[in-house]
C-alpha cells in the first residue's frame, strides 16, 4: 500500500517514511486520543485536485475540539503543507490522512500535559472495498458488534480509539466470508458500515440513516445526497431504517471517501433486488465518478498544482 510513499509531514516538517515514528510511551497509542480524516485527492480533467478539502478541514478540527486537542497550526499551515507533499510526492489521485493526537507526556488518562502531534500521509488508495465491487456490488453481514451510542462516545468526531468498533465488525465479516459489515445502533437499527454510511432505496425513493442513528456525519453521504436531489430523487435523509428493512430493499449501496459509491448485493445471503449494481445505485455512482473526474462543482475542489 504504501510502496510509492517516500516522505510524510509531521509536526511541521517532511519527514522521510521510514522515519515517521513516535514513542512507545505515546497517549494516543495507549488511550486512542487522537482524530483523524480521510480524505481523497482526484486526478480531475484541471488536474490533481482535493475534494471538499475545506469541509473535511472543519470536521478534523471539530474532532479534535471535543476531546480539548488543540491542533498547533492554522487550517492554512495545514492545507500547504497537504498540497505540498501531494507536489513532492508527484501523485495525480491519491488518499489524504491528516491526524492530531496526544503524543508523549505523563501517561494516564488525564492527557494533561502531553504534547499535541498533528501528522499528514498521502498515498494510492483504489477501490476500497475491491474494483469488482464498485460494478458487481459486495455481500455484507449485520455485525453482531453494536455502534457506540453518540450518548457514550461522539460520534460526530472521528476519534482513533473509537475505530476499534469497526475494526470488530469489518473483522467479524471478513471471518464469515463477507467483504463488509453492516453495523446496527443500540436500539436495534440500521447505523452505517464501520467505514461508510449507507443509502437504501425502496420505491423510487432514496433513504439514508440520520445523525440521530448514531452515525458519522460523511461528506460523500452530503455529496450523495445534493446529487440525488439535483436529479430529481426524494432522499430521506434522517431514516430510521430496521433490519428487515434491509433484506426487502430494491437497492442499497455504501458512500465514503475510501468507498465512494459502492453497491451492495446482499446482506446476510439474502440477494438485494436483482443482486447487482441497481438502476439508482448506478446514475448515483456514475454522477459522483462523473463529478470527481470533471471537477465541475469548483468550489468543491481544490487544485494542488496551479495551471
Ligand atoms: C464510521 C464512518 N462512517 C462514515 C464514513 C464516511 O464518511 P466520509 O468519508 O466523510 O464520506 C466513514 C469514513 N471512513 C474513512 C476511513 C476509512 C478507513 O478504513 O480508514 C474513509 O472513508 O476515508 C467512517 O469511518
Amino acid at each position: 500500500m504504501f510502496e510509492a510513499v517516500d516522505e510524510v509531514w509531521m509536526d511541521g516538517e517532511f519527514v522521510d517514511f521510514e522515519d515517521a515514528n513516535v514513542h512507545l510511551l505515546t497517549h494516543a497509542l495507549h488511550y486512542g486520543t487522537g482524530v483523524f480524516e480521510g480524505v481523497r485527492c482526484y486526478e480531475t480533467e484541471e488536474g490533481p485536485a482535493i475534494f471538499r478539502w475545506e469541509e473535511h478541514l472543519d470536521r478534523f478540527y471539530n474532532s479534535a475540539e471535543v476531546y480539548d486537542i488543540e491542533i498547533p497550526f492554522e487550517k492554512q499551515e495545514l492545507t500547504e503543507a497537504t498540497e505540498e507533499l501531494i507536489r513532492r510526492e508527484g501523485f495525480e489521485s491519491c488518499y489524504i490522512r491528516p491526524i492530531a493526537f496526544y503524543g508523549y507526556g505523563p501517561l494516564g488518562l488525564n492527557p494533561g500535559k502531553s504534547p499535541v502531534q498533528v501528522g499528514l500521509a498521502v498515498w494510492p488508495w483504489g477501490a476500497y472495498l475491491g474494483e469488482e465491487a464498485l460494478e458487481d456490488g459486495v455481500d455484507v453481514a449485520v455485525s453482531s458488534w453494536r455502534k457506540y451510542a453518540s450518548s457514550q462516545i461522539p460520534t460526530n468526531a472521528k476519534t482513533t480509539g473509537t475505530y476499534v468498533n469497526s475494526v470488530l465488525a469489518s473483522l467479524e465479516a471478513k471471518e464469515n466470508g463477507y467483504t463488509e459489515a453492516i453495523v446496527l445502533n443500540k436500539e436495534g437499527n440500521v447505523a452505517e458500515g464501520p467505514g461508510e454510511n449507507i443509502f437504501l432505496v425502496r420505491d423510487g425513493e432514496i433513504y439514508t440513516t440520520g445523525l440521530a442513528e448514531s452515525i458519522l456525519d460523511g461528506i460523500t453521504r452530503r455529496t450523495a445526497i445534493e446529487l440525488a436531489e439535483e436529479r430529481g430523487y426524494t432522499v430521506h435523509d434522517d431514516a430510521t431504517i430496521s433490519r428487515g428493512e434491509l433484506y426487502t430493499a430494491d437497492e442499497l449501496f455504501f458512500t465514503g471517501t475510501a468507498a465512494e459509491v459502492t453497491p451492495i448485493r446482499s446482506v446476510d445471503d439474502n440477494e438485494i433486488g436483482t443482486g447487482t449494481k441497481g438502476p439508482v445505485t448506478d446514475e448515483l455512482q456514475t454522477a459522483f465518478f462523473d463529478l470527481v473526474e470533471s471537477g465541475e462543482r469548483e468550489e468543491w475542489f481544490r487544485y494542488v498544482y496551479s495551471n
